[in-house]
């Protein structure tokens, strides 16, 4: 999650693309690379969806008609799904690029005092990769029936199936509303960022204080992050 105040080059450092200059490449582009060199084309898949939150709606940066999308939370297993999001197989990485392209075009930006170009939303992209792999070999012991003391060793290789995500939030700043000097709409904005962030930090004071209760009730953003910010808690604890 890149988290900072307005300005200080978290929509930079997540999502450069540096298409002429590879070493301009931001944390997006670098992950995808990362994750073409270790999955293979023809047998592992590899999704992705790009979302904002604004306003207190989620909305699709990819196919930006799909907006007001709910956040539905498996009641037996706690996961949380998003019902209506687009999500694209990615072919390689240009196909990736020009995705990336297609919503940062759609993000809600404003001229502000503090940033000409000041994300307005949070945008969360989500690479889900599913990898097989072949890799859980056993030793299983097979008895011949007519003698007990020739027992074979077969290899046993188990076809695996492995799921993981990536998720990648770019916050929108934080910002003091006496020095953004904020009015009108972008008051209003101002006011949805500052209380998704109070509630991302109160869940984010809970796991530091090992608290069993994480409090993602009180925002959509935190609610969108449960099952994260529970990964993390599992990992604290
Ligand atoms: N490492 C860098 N090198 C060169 N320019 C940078 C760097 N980091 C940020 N910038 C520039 O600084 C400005 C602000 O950066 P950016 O928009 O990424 O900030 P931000 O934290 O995402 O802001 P906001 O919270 O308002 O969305 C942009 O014009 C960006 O191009």
């Amino acid at each position: 999650m890149a988290y900072g105040q307005i300005g200080t080059g978290k929509t930079y450092t997540v999502g450069q693309l540096g298409k002429d200059d590879i070493s301009q490449r931001g944390m997006m582009v670098i992950a995808r690379e990362d994750i073409l060199k270790n999955t293979s084309s023809t047998f592992d898949t590899v999704e992705f969806s790009y979302l904002q939150l604004y306003l207190e709606h989620i909305q699709d940066l990819l196919v930006p008609e799909n907006n007001n999308i709910p956040i539905v939370e498996d009641s037996k297993t706690g996961e949380v799904f998003l019902p209506g999001a687009e999500v694209v197989k990615v072919r390689d990485l240009n196909h990736f690029l020009q995705l990336l392209q297609i919503g940062k075009a759609n993000r809600h930006a404003a001229n502000t005092k503090m940033n000409t170009e000041s994300s307005r939303s949070h945008a969360i992209r989500m690479i889900n990769v599913r990898k097989l792999t072949h890799g859980k070999v056993g030793n299983e012991v097979s008895t011949m029936e007519s003698d007990t003391q020739n027992d074979l060793q077969v290899d046993v290789v188990v076809p695996t199936l492995r799921k993981s995500m990536l998720l990648i939030v770019d916050l929108a700043g934080s910002e003091r509303i006496d020095k953004s000097g904020s009015e009108g709409h972008m008051l209003e904005e101002v006011k949805f960022i500052n209380l998704s962030l109070t509630s991302l930090g109160k869940c984010i004071n809970a796991l530091a204080e090992n608290n069993p209760h994480i409090p993602t009730r009180d925002s959509k953003l935190t609610r969108l992050l449960r099952d994260h910010l529970e990964v993390l808690q599992g990992l604290h604890s």
